[in-house]
């Protein structure tokens, strides 16, 4: 099967400083992958290469079986997705959800944008009554779940996310990781997910890669980490500093 995103010895080098030193990763059409690692070790920064928004020194990308050269062109937006962490920074406050979710639309030429709006708010949970509020107006929450169908509204095939709860509260960062689970089911989307919090990604991911200073310290499978079962002192230290995450994880999520 053609992977969805083949990442092969990626370098990723701002100004002098190596963030990514040849990271390589690969994810199946339909699989939710996670990466995890401590603060700096690269993670967005793997991210943000992807969607061509960090410099690529060496090394390359493949989306769908397709190599990706230094400009992203529309087509690779109709395939990949991104949501950040912060609903708050990524919506403009002063304008509608309409007009948040016309601006995709608008960009790739689509005439049945009506249609889509209405599935959009709809599959997100927020319904049509939300269309003419403004983002301001809009609980951490809600914004989230905008952006979730901002991203979704070209119907792509992966969605990158970016520590998508971490702003959010506990109770409505389950709610918003559940949304997010029925959709992939929904769509059968491929997810390739950044999170701090180890419980996130064992509940929402199949396999992950653990980074540390720009490297790939190991990979393993969800239940790798829910049984300990690692190898490297970096992850088990990564663990024991989630220490909540055993005890929290199965109620919540
Ligand atoms: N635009 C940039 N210019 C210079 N250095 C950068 C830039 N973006 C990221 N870096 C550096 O690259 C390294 C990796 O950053 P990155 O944001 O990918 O880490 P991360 O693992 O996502 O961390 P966090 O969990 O804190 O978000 C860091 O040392 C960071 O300071």
């Amino acid at each position: 099967m053609t992977s969805a995103i083949a990442v092969d010895r990626l370098e990723v080098i701002f100004d002098r400083f190596r963030a990514l030193k040849g990271v390589s990763l690969d994810v199946q059409q339909g699989e939710s992958f996670g990466l995890v690692g401590e603060s700096g070790s690269g993670k967005s920064t793997l991210l943000r290469a992807i969607t061509g928004l960090a410099p690529v020194a060496s090394g390359s990308i493949t989306v769908n079986g397709k190599t990706l050269g230094a400009r992203r062109d529309k087509a690779f937006y109709r395939e990949v997705q991104m949501v950040f962490q912060d609903p708050y920074g990524s919506l403009h406050p002063r304008q509608t959800v309409d007009r948040l979710l016309q601006e995709p639309l608008a960009i790739h030429g689509f005439a049945d944008g009506e249609k889509r709006i209405e599935r959009a708010l709809d599959e997100v949970g927020l319904g049509n009554g939300f269309r003419f509020r403004y983002a301001h107006q809009l609980s951490g929450g809600q914004r989230q779940r905008v952006a979730i169908a901002r991203a979704l509204i070209l119907e792509p095939s992966i969605l990158l996310l970016d520590e998508p709860t971490s702003a959010l509260d506990a109770s409505v960062q389950a709610e918003v990781l559940n949304l997010l689970e029925e959709v992939r089911r929904r769509r059968k989307l491929t997810f390739l997910m950044v999170s701090h919090d180890l419980a996130i990604i064992t509940h929402m991911c199949e396999r992950l890669m653990v980074m540390q200073g720009g490297e790939a310290v190991e990979n393993l499978v969800a239940n790798d980490l829910v049984e300990r079962r690692v190898t490297k002192d970096y992850t088990r230290n990564l663990l024991r500093a989630s220490d909540g995450f055993v005890r929290t994880a199965p109620k919540q999520i």
